[in-house]
C-alpha cells in the first residue's frame, strides 16, 4: 500500500487539529475541576461564614445532595435525622441552615421575621407568565403585605361563612357517593376527589366534579405529579431556565390551562357566591387598579394547590390514626353521636370548634404529620447585609433557614411523652398529666407569622366538618388483607406530603 504526499498532509493536518482539540478541552476540564474543588475547599474552610454549624459534609458542599434525599420522597425524616445527631441548627446546604430552636423559630417567621427564602424560585409549578405573582411565592414583604390583604378578606369570618352552604352540600355529596361503593373503597383518594371540588367551588365557583365524574381530565393526577419536580428544583433554583427541557419540567399546565377556561367561564357567567376569584378580580381596592386575569387565575390555581391535597393528607391522615388506634375511634364517635345525633343535619360549624376531642384528633395527627413538613423557608432581604435573630444569631445576606415542622413535632423538649406516638389527649388540658410536655409555639402545620396560612380556619372547618360527618353515618374499617404499615411507608413528602392507597371498607349506620 503506498500514501500519496497529500494524503500524508491531510492525515498530519489533522492530527494536528485532534492535538489542539484535546490539549484545548484538557486545559477547559483542568479549568472547571480548578473552579470546582476551590469552591467545595472554600465550603468546608473555616473562613465560610456558616463553617461553626454541625451538619455531613455532603451537605455542606452542595444542593445535590438533598435533591437526591427529596427525590426519594423521606426529606422530612432525613431532617429529623440530622437535627437528632447534631442538635438544633444543623447546616443543611453549602448557604442554608436548619433551626428546630424554639425562640428562634418566631424570630425567623414571627412579625419581624425574614422574608420568603430563595427555594420559592425553584418551586415553579404551572410554568408561563404570572408563575411568580402569587401570594404563596412572594418574597417582598411590602408587596406580600399589599396581596395577603386581598386573600385575608376572602378567608374573613363573614366569607368563611358564605362558604358554608358549599362545604355542606359537598360533605353530604361525598357521603352519598361512598355509600354507594360496594366493598373496599380507597378512602384517600375519595378525600383527595372531594378536596379538589370543594377548593374548585372556592376559587372559581365551581366546575371541578371529580366526585361526580372521576379524574377524568387527570387534573389531581397532573397536580400531584406536578408537585414532584418543583420539590426537587427548590433546592437548585438555578436550572428553573432549562426545565422545559428536562422530564418532568411541563409540570401541571393542564391544570393551568384548566383554571384559564374556569375563570373565562367564572368571568363571563359571574358566580352565585363570592368566590375568592370575586375578591382577587371584583372587589374594590383601596383606589387601585384591578389586578389584570392571568395575576388572578394564578392566585385561584394557588389556591387548589395549596388548599387540596394539604386538607385531603390531613383528613386521610386522621382516618388511618383512628381506624389503627379503635380506643380513640370510640371516643370520638361517642362525642359526635352526642353532640350531632344520627339524622341531625347538617352539621353546625359552631357545635363543631366546640368538640374537644374532634379537635385534639385533628391537631395530633397535624402533629405527627404536618402537610408541609420541612419546607418553610427563610431569608434577609437582598441588600441588607443580614438580619440578627437574637444578639448573639446573625443570619449574613446570601444564607437561608429553614424550619421543619416535622422535626419540631417529634421533638421530645416540645411533645412529651412519647412524640411519635398518637396521643390526643396530650391536647385535652383536664386529661394532662402535669409531667408531660406541649409546647404550642412550636406547633406550626399552618405556619407562623404574616406568610402563616391564610385559609387556615377555612381548612379547620372544613376537616371537622367532613370527619364528623364520616363518623356519624358510617361504621369504617381497614380492608381485610391491607397491612397498616404500608400507609406511613407510602406517605411522600414532594412539597407537600403526598399519601398512598387507604383501603375501607365503610357501612352506613342505623340511626338508634
Ligand atoms: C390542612 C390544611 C392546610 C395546611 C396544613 C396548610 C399549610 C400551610 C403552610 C404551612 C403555609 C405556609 C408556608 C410558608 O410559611 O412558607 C401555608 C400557606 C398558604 N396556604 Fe395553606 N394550608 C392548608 C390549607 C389551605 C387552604 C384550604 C388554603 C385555601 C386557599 C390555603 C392557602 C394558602 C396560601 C395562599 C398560603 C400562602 C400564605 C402567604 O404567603 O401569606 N391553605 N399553608
Amino acid at each position: 500500500m503506498c500514501f500519496s504526499n497529500p494524503d500524508i498532509v491531510a492525515v498530519v493536518s489533522a492530527l494536528n487539529s485532534l492535538n489542539i482539540f484535546v490539549s484545548g478541552l484538557r486545559s477547559y476540564l483542568l479549568y472547571c475541576s480548578t473552579l470546582v474543588l476551590s469552591v467545595l475547599a472554600y465550603r468546608l474552610s473555616p473562613f465560610h461564614p456558616l463553617a461553626k454549624y454541625p451538619g455531613p459534609v455532603a451537605c455542606k458542599t452542595s444542593k445535590l445532595w438533598l435533591t437526591w434525599i427529596t427525590s426519594r420522597g423521606k426529606l422530612h425524616v432525613y431532617l429529623k435525622g440530622l437535627h437528632d445527631e447534631y442538635g438544633s441548627i444543623v447546616r443543611i446546604g453549602p448557604n442554608e441552615l436548619s433551626i428546630t430552636d424554639a425562640p428562634l423559630v418566631s424570630a425567623i417567621m414571627g412579625p419581624n421575621g425574614m422574608a420568603k427564602g430563595p427555594m420559592w424560585d425553584g418551586r415553579v409549578i404551572s410554568p408561563g407568565k404570572g408563575a411568580r405573582e402569587n401570594l404563596l411565592g412572594m418574597h417582598d414583604l411590602k408587596k406580600h403585605a399589599v396581596l395577603r390583604k386581598v386573600w385575608n378578606r376572602g378567608f374573613l369570618p363573614t366569607s368563611i361563612k358564605g362558604y358554608e352552604p358549599i362545604l355542606v352540600r359537598r360533605v353530604a355529596q361525598l357521603t352519598e357517593a361512598l355509600s354507594a361503593q360496594n366493598g373496599s373503597v380507597d378512602l384517600s383518594r375519595w378525600l383527595s376527589f372531594f378536596a379538589f371540588d370543594i377548593m374548585g367551588d372556592i376559587a372559581f365557583g365551581g366546575g371541578f366534579e371529580l366526585m361526580r365524574d372521576g379524574d377524568t381530565h387527570g387534573l389531581w393526577r397532573q397536580m400531584e405529579a406536578g408537585l414532584y419536580f418543583p420539590a426537587l428544583t427548590q433546592h437548585i433554583p438555578w436550572v428553573i431556565p432549562f426545565r422545559p427541557y428536562l422530564p418532568g419540567g411541563k409540570g401541571a399546565q393542564a391544570l393551568g390551562k384548566f383554571a384559564l377556561g374556569q375563570a373565562k367561564r367564572r368571568l363571563e357567567e359571574g358566580s352565585i357566591h363570592n368566590d375568592l376569584f370575586y375578591y382577587l378580580m371584583d372587589d374594590k381596592r383601596d383606589n387601585a387598579e384591578p389586578y389584570p386575569l392571568r395575576f388572578a387565575v394564578s392566585n385561584a390555581v394557588i389556591a387548589i394547590i395549596a388548599g387540596s391535597d394539604t386538607s385531603a393528607t390531613v383528613l386521610s391522615n386522621t382516618c388511618y390514626f383512628l381506624l389503627t388506634h379503635p380506643e380513640s375511634y370510640t371516643r370520638l364517635q361517642s362525642e359526635i353521636d352526642q353532640a350531632l345525633p344520627l339524622g341531625k343535619e347538617p352539621v353546625e360549624a359552631s357545635i363543631l370548634s366546640s368538640l374537644p376531642y374532634l379537635n385534639a384528633v385533628i391537631k395530633e395527627s397535624m402533629r405527627l404529620y404536618p402537610p408541609v413538613p420541612t419546607t418553610l423557608q427563610r431569608a434577609p432581604t437582598p441588600g441588607s447585609g443580614s438580619k440578627a435573630l437574637s444578639e448573639s444569631f446573625v443570619i449574613p445576606e446570601g444564607t437561608a433557614v429553614n424550619v421543619p415542622p416535622y422535626a419540631l413535632h417529634r421533638d421530645p423538649q416540645y411533645f412529651s411523652p412519647s412524640p411519635d406516638k398518637f396521643m390526643p389527649e396530650r391536647w385535652l388540658a383536664a386529661e394532662d398529666d402535669p409531667t408531660s410536655i406541649l409546647n404550642e409555639d412550636v406547633f406550626i402545620p399552618f405556619s407562623t407569622g404574616p406568610a402563616n396560612c391564610v385559609g387556615k380556619n377555612f381548612a379547620m372547618l372544613e376537616m371537622r366538618m367532613v370527619l364528623a360527618h364520616l363518623l356519624q353515618t358510617f361504621e369504617m374499617r381497614l380492608a381485610d388483607g391491607y397491612q397498616k404499615e404500608e400507609y406511613e411507608a407510602e406517605l411522600k413528602e414532594f412539597f407537600i406530603l403526598q399519601k398512598g392507597r387507604l383501603p375501607t371498607v365503610l357501612t352506613r349506620r342505623q340511626a338508634a
